[in-house]
């Protein structure tokens, strides 16, 4: 028998980044929106933990205890007493170290698949304090739709989305580690007063209103500047795609991939041409959102 659960990826509308807490986390004001860009993570019965992947970017996926899946099998098992003996197959479509929260969509994945699998009984509030454990995105990645994230972003309370709204995210070639995107962050803003981080008024009317040239005007990530400075191509990318006639063009959390919004769907798809022809990223891939979160296929 074998439980699959499709997880959603990630983008932030707003990343409001304050000051480097004393335990090396920023305090944030994340307002997390899932697009439909999804893997797939398939558990089943096995002699021993073991995990697989499939899909283009499967080799820069570690397939060790350190993979975000292995880690929450483990501690799900760890909590009810359980043998963790399952293999675990991600189907892999979202962005690796791009940004999009890949690793903890996996981690939300496994999860809920080992819950289910193993029949837990576990609350839905064990399994988001689990999710709080592997990482700050991952109870984000179990939940989806849209969510404002507080304190290192893992503390959610769910935002209200009012329509559609169409993207393109262009990929690009290798990846960016978020915890040097947030000391390059540290860097950029040292003796400077890093305000406290605030949700946006005018961005989660936006969201709620399902009016894109409103969340175009209201979308914002503090770290852009820091993933900019570290990869100073990322703006040819996000040139190109504002050139095509996108309406906003932003870094996706700690980059290097790149958002596009667009219009609508006929925008989106010109915007994604565009950024192909430019040559200024590795692939453009378009998707609406928001999407729900891990669901049981
Ligand atoms: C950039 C974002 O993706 C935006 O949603 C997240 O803030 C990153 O979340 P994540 O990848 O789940 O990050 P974690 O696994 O919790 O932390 C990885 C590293 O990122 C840095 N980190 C992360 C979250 C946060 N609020 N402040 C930080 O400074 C820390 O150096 C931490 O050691
Ligand atoms: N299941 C996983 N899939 C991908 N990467 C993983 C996984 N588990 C652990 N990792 C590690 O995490 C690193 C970051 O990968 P991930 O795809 O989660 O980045 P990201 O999308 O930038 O994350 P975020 O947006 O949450 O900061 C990878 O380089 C890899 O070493």
């Amino acid at each position: 028998m074998s439980v699959t659960v499709r997880v959603p990826a990630k983008v932030n509308v707003q990343l409001a980044v304050g000051a480097a807490r004393p335990d090396g986390f920023h305090g944030l004001a994340n307002v997390f929106l899932a697009v439909g860009l999804y893997d797939e993570v398939t558990v089943t019965p096995a002699d021993e933990l073991r995990i697989t992947c499939s899909g283009p970017d499967a080799a820069q996926v570690p397939l060790d205890a350190t993979n975000l899946a292995a880690r929450a099998a483990i501690a799900l098992a760890g909590r009810h007493g359980i043998d963790p003996r399952v293999h675990i197959h991600i189907a892999k479509d979202i962005p690796v170290a791009g940004g999009m929260a890949g690793g903890s969509a996996d981690g939300a994945g496994a999860l809920l698949a080992c819950d289910a699998l193993w029949s837990t009984g576990a609350t839905r509030d064990e399994l988001l304090a689990i999710c709080a454990e592997l990482g700050s995105d991952v109870p984000f990645s179990l939940v989806g739709g849209a969510a404002l994230g507080v304190g290192r972003g893992e503390q959610l309370t769910p935002v209200e989305v009012g329509g559609t709204f169409h993207w393109v995210f262009a990929v690009a070639d290798g990846g960016l580690s978020t915890p040097a995107v947030y000391r390059e962050f540290d860097r950029l803003t040292a003796g400077t007063r890093v305000p406290e981080p605030a949700a946006s008024g005018a961005l989660l009317d936006a969201l709620r209103t399902g009016d894109t040239a409103a969340l175009a005007a209201a979308l914002s990530n503090g770290l852009q500047p820091a993933a900019l400075s570290l990869r100073p191509s990322l703006a040819d990318t996000l040139a190109a795609g504002t050139t095509a006639g996108a309406a906003a063009a932003l870094v996706s959390g700690s980059g290097p991939t790149t958002a596009f919004l667009a219009e609508d769907g006929a925008a989106a798809r010109k915007v994604a041409d565009a950024l192909m022809a430019s040559g200024t990223c590795r692939d453009a891939r378009i998707a609406t959102s928001p999407a729900p979160g891990a669901s049981l296929c």
